[in-house]
This record gives C-alpha cells, sequence and structure tokens, in this order.
C-alpha cells in the first residue's frame, strides 16, 4: 500500500482552512500533518515531513508562505486570492530555482465555478457586451474576487483571439465607481453583503437578447473536491499553474 500524502493546511482556522483540515482528515489516501496558522512557524512543514501546503490565508501573507514553501521543495495549492502578474512573475522566478516544484493557484476550487469560467469563456465571442458582477460575504479582504478577476481575464483573451472589438462604454456622466472596476477592458462589480457566501453572475448582451450564467457557492463544502483534487495532482506538475481547470480533463 503506498503511503498517504503528507499535507499541511496554512490558514487551518479560516473559514475554509477549517473546512479544508476536516477534509484532509477524512481522506484516505492524505494526511494531514500539519494545521497552521497566524503566528505558527513555517518550520513546522519541514519538521513534519509535509509534502504538500494548501494555503487558504490572506493576501497579504500568501507570497511568503509560497516563498518558504517552494525554497524547502514542498508543493503548494493556493486558494488564497489577491493575485497580480507581478506577483505572479515573482513566483515563476522562484519556481525557477526549484523546478520539481508544482504550485497550483486556483481562483475557485468549486467545479462549478470553474465551468461557469469555462462556458463564459465559450459564449464571449458571440455577445457585443458583457458585464461580471460578484457577490460575497462581507468578511471578504480583496475586489474584485479572484473568480471575478479570472473570468474577466479569460472573457477578455476570447474575444481577442476571435477578433471581437473591445466594448464601449456610452457613459459620460456617472459617479467614481457607479460602473464598477475593469478588468482587460472587462467591467466587474464587486457586491459585499452579510449572509452571502460566494456568488456570480457573467452577463452577456446583444441585439434583442441576454445570457446570464450564474453560479451560486452555498456551503464552504463545495470548495472541498477541488482543493483534494489540487493536492492529489500538484506532486506531478512542476511549475505554476494557474486555474483548477487543467486538473479537470475539460475539452
Ligand atoms: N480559491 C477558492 O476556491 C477559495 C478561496 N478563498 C480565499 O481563501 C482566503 C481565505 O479565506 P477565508 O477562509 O474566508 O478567510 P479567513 O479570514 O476566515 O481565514 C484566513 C485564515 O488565515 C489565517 N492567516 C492569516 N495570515 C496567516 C499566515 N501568515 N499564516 C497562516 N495563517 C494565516 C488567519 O488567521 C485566518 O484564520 C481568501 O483569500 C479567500 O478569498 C476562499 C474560499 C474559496
Ligand atoms: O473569499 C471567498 O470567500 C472566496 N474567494 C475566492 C475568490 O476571491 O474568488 C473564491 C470564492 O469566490 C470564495
Amino acid at each position: 500500500m503506498t503511503a498517504p500524502l503528507r499535507v499541511a493546511v496554512l490558514g487551518a482556522k479560516g473559514r475554509i482552512g477549517s473546512e479544508a483540515c476536516r477534509a484532509v482528515e477524512a481522506a484516505d489516501d492524505l494526511e494531514l500533518v500539519a494545521a497552521l496558522d497566524r503566528d505558527d512557524k513555517l518550520d513546522a512543514l519541514v519538521e513534519t515531513g509535509a509534502q504538500v501546503a494548501v494555503d487558504l490565508t490572506h493576501p497579504d501573507a500568501v507570497m511568503g508562505n509560497l516563498e518558504f514553501c517552494v525554497s524547502q521543495g514542498i508543493h503548494a495549492v493556493v486558494g488564497t486570492t489577491g493575485w497580480t502578474e507581478e506577483r505572479l512573475a515573482s513566483l515563476r522566478g522562484r519556481l525557477a530555482a526549484s523546478p520539481a516544484t508544482g504550485v497550483l493557484i486556483a481562483p475557485n476550487f468549486s467545479i462549478g465555478a470553474v465551468l461557469t469560467m469555462r462556458f463564459a469563456e465559450q459564449a464571449a465571442r458571440f455577445f457585443e457586451s458583457v458585464e461580471v458582477v460578484e457577490l460575497h460575504h462581507n468578511r471578504k479582504a480583496d475586489a474584485p474576487s479572484g473568480t471575478a478577476t479570472r473570468t474577466a481575464q479569460l472573457i477578455a483573451a476570447a474575444r481577442d483571439r476571435a477578433g471581437v472589438a473591445p466594448q464601449q462604454d456610452p457613459t459620460t456622466h456617472a459617479l467614481e465607481g457607479a460602473r464598477g472596476a475593469t478588468v482587460d477592458g472587462v467591467p466587474v462589480h464587486s457586491i459585499r453583503l452579510r449572509g452571502l457566501l460566494a456568488h456570480q453572475e457573467v452577463l452577456f448582451g446583444d441585439l434583442g437578447e441576454t445570457l446570464t450564467i450564474r453560479h451560486d457557492s452555498l456551503h464552504h463544502s463545495c470548495f472541498m473536491p477541488g482543493i483534494l483534487l489540487g493536492v492529489r495532482r500538484i506532486p506531478t506538475a512542476p511549475g505554476l499553474t494557474v486555474g483548477l481547470e487543467h486538473f479537470m480533463d475539460l475539452d
């Protein structure tokens, strides 16, 4: 019998981290060897022989955590958001010095959210107008959400590949912020509301019709199958992988 994969969770006391600890503990092929939160020493990852670290912390903490993991050859599965091109470039630089190490950055681990992004990418070239609305709980640190940012980037890239002209915003009079943020030319609107978890609508419009693709995360359990998939696959995927879809055998 193969030995269980040794897994650590960073952000173990958080909303999603605590759920991830339970999911790892419940999996026969995985062993939770460290459950760390703020102020715990990352040396525990080495001392416990962790092979994969799952980072579910905070945009301010994730870069330091990954720097440590990559320097120690510990693979990482990252759900923490707040990624920019500069951060990705810095991480790629660190991975170049540790080429056997794999890092997965998944803007969203929920299967439905990954499919939402894929469907939006497919629809993107057929509609003149597109806007993204994301709705989250009121404890979220970052806006727009990692998922909304990635969705807008995928839509913009698909439109660009298809030669679709950038959409024009006819607004000439607006209160600042009324039209949301713009990610690669796609307007993105962020709502923060107590009682919500994570929700997203991608709205497409053209002559006489609209198409809305909506996804709702109703409980943190929806992220667990994706996290476990990432944990199992990352030891055989050196380098940087952005997006869980790369491990989902989508067409
Ligand atoms: N990719 C995905 O599918 C998902 C991603 N997220 C992201 O995961 C992150 C955490 O979300 P929540 O659990 O809602 O936040 P949270 O605030 O409930 O939990 C974060 C935890 O990380 C801990 N922490 C902060 N700095 C740390 C450090 N340096 N080392 C270890 N632990 C540290 C905090 O003490 C806290 O317990 C956010 O960036 C969120 O956007 C959340 C849900 C799904
Ligand atoms: O903070 C959250 O809760 C979530 N964060 C991720 C994001 O920013 O997209 C994933 C999901 O939306 C939940």
